[in-house]
């Protein structure tokens, strides 16, 4: 692994964005943000529109209503030069790679280095050899898109995504078309170059196995509307019945063959599965590789959710605290979890400690202290990183000099409230 440089990504906030074609509404009020540095999934059934979404986010689509706020540009109400310094910013893995098919791989990772900078060639050299190495693919230089296999051209449109170091990442179905254990790979590699970077990630997957393990917050389209967005831990306890369809991959469920099922059909079918009905107990997110750096949007994140714990429901506040480790229980000023407490609570047991908002002082919020000799992990314990309560400490990473002063700013940014968490409008 090259000992490449870690810049940080940017906050995407989308404020009541709709978007038709026509008389065909895709979605409507859809208010999200995007967590610097963070990697958020985007799910929802086929045609829901999540492809569109992400090409409203760079701008390639004009909705009718809303905002995409990126550094302070209204990607949707911008002049044309600002979008093209805004789309400077991010670097997007397109299903297929969209290599070109006449050019070796070299070249096609080379092309955006070519076509947007000035660099000579001993600099872009430099650059796709540094990202060939990033994506596993030195060697395979002179190959051409047609002689490598759909895995490889995924990595090779990871390191052309990557060429321009950008701070937002987009993935259209990352796992498309790729076995279990290719995706699982790439899913590895999706995590290990978030903690490389720091760029904040958005993926759109059907894939429910890259759900469950690879995403700091999940979201879900459906109905033509952002059913759901919020840490991992609320969509999976989630019992929300197309959350829990979704996420299961059950026929049973308001989510039908081509559109929704009606409500009668769907309330018979969740009666007919009764207690078998549940996700699964939420299993421990993708750590980063051995020798690969801390995950900085880890602990952004922690302490993000815990400062906005009472918010969640009572399952999902109960994973979140599950998951951490005595010390860091001790940090949050958290009482030790009950015997009875496990990892992917319910939701009807007792919250042990739960941290009223207030009780986390504003200079622990979103802060990287330094690391510590004493929280330095054995040799191999990387990996590990971010396995439940059981998982021994853990060192919270130096931040890089990029990362570290706007990451203290307080709940809203330019006066506006951030939208952490959210849910379809009329639920709680
Ligand atoms: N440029 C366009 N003009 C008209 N309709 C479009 C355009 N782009 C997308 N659509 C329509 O928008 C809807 C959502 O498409 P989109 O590809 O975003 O769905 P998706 O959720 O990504 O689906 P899938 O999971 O199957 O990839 C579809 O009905 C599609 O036909």
């Amino acid at each position: 692994m090259s000992d490449v440089e870690v810049w940080m990504g940017v906050e995407v906030a989308v404020e009541g964005l709709s978007k038709s074609f026509g008389s065909q509404n895709i979605w409507s009020d859809v208010t999200l943000t995007l967590p610097t540095g963070e990697i958020s999934v985007l799910l929802g059934p086929s045609g829901t529109g999540k492809s569109v979404f992400l090409k409203a986010l760079v701008g390639l689509l004009s909705p009718e209503h809303g905002k995409v706020l990126i550094n302070g540009v209204d990607v949707c109400d911008c002049s044309e030069s600002k979008l093209y310094e805004v789309r400077k910013l991010f670097g997007v893995l397109f299903q297929d790679g969209a290599l070109f098919g006449s050019m070796n791989l070299y070249d096609n990772i080379a092309f955006p280095l070519r076509e947007h900078t000035s660099k000579g060639e001993t600099e872009v050299r430099r650059i796709v050899q540094e990202k060939m190495e990033m994506v596993g693919l030195v060697g395979s230089e002179t190959k051409l898109p047609g002689e490598i296999s759909g895995g490889m051209k995924k990595r090779a449109g990871l390191a052309r995504a990557l060429v321009l170091d950008p701070e937002i990442i987009l993935f259209d179905e990352p796992d498309s078309g790729l076995d279990p254990v290719r995706t699982a790979y790439l899913n590895q590699l999706i995590v290990d170059l978030n903690a490389q970077t720091d760029a904040t990630f958005l993926i759109v997957t059907h894939d429910i196995n890259t759900a469950r393990t690879v995403p700091d917050n999940i979201g879900m389209l459906y109905r033509r509307h952002l059913a759901m967005f919020g840490p991992r831990e609320m969509l999976l306890t989630s019992t929300e019945p197309a959350v829990e369809q979704f996420l299961n991959g059950r026929r049973a469920g308001p989510i039908g063959m081509s559109e929704e099922k009606d409500s009668g059909q769907t309330a018979a079918e969740l009666a007919e599965l009764g207690e078998d009905r549940g996700v699964p107990e939420i299993i421990p997110q993708l750590g980063i590789s051995p020798g690969v750096p801390e995950r900085a949007a880890v602990w952004r994140r922690q302490d993000r959710v815990m400062a906005n714990l009472d918010t969640l429901d009572p399952g999902a506040r109960q994973a979140v605290v599950n998951s951490l480790t005595p010390r860091e229980r001790e940090r949050y000023g958290l009482a030790e979890p009950s015997a009875s407490a496990a990892p992917g609570g319910s939701g009807t047991e007792t919250v042990s400690g739960t941290l009223p908002t207030d009780a986390l002082p504003t200079d622990r919020i979103a802060t990287l202290p330094e690391q510590s000799t004493a929280d330095t992990p054995p040799e191999g314990a990387a990996a590990d990183d971010q396995l439940p309560s059981a998982a021994p400490e853990r060192p919270r990473p130096t931040p890089h000099p990029r990362a570290a002063p706007e990451n203290s700013e307080p709940e809203t940014v330019g006066g506006r409230k951030r939208r952490w968490f959210s849910r379809k409008r009329g639920e709680r």
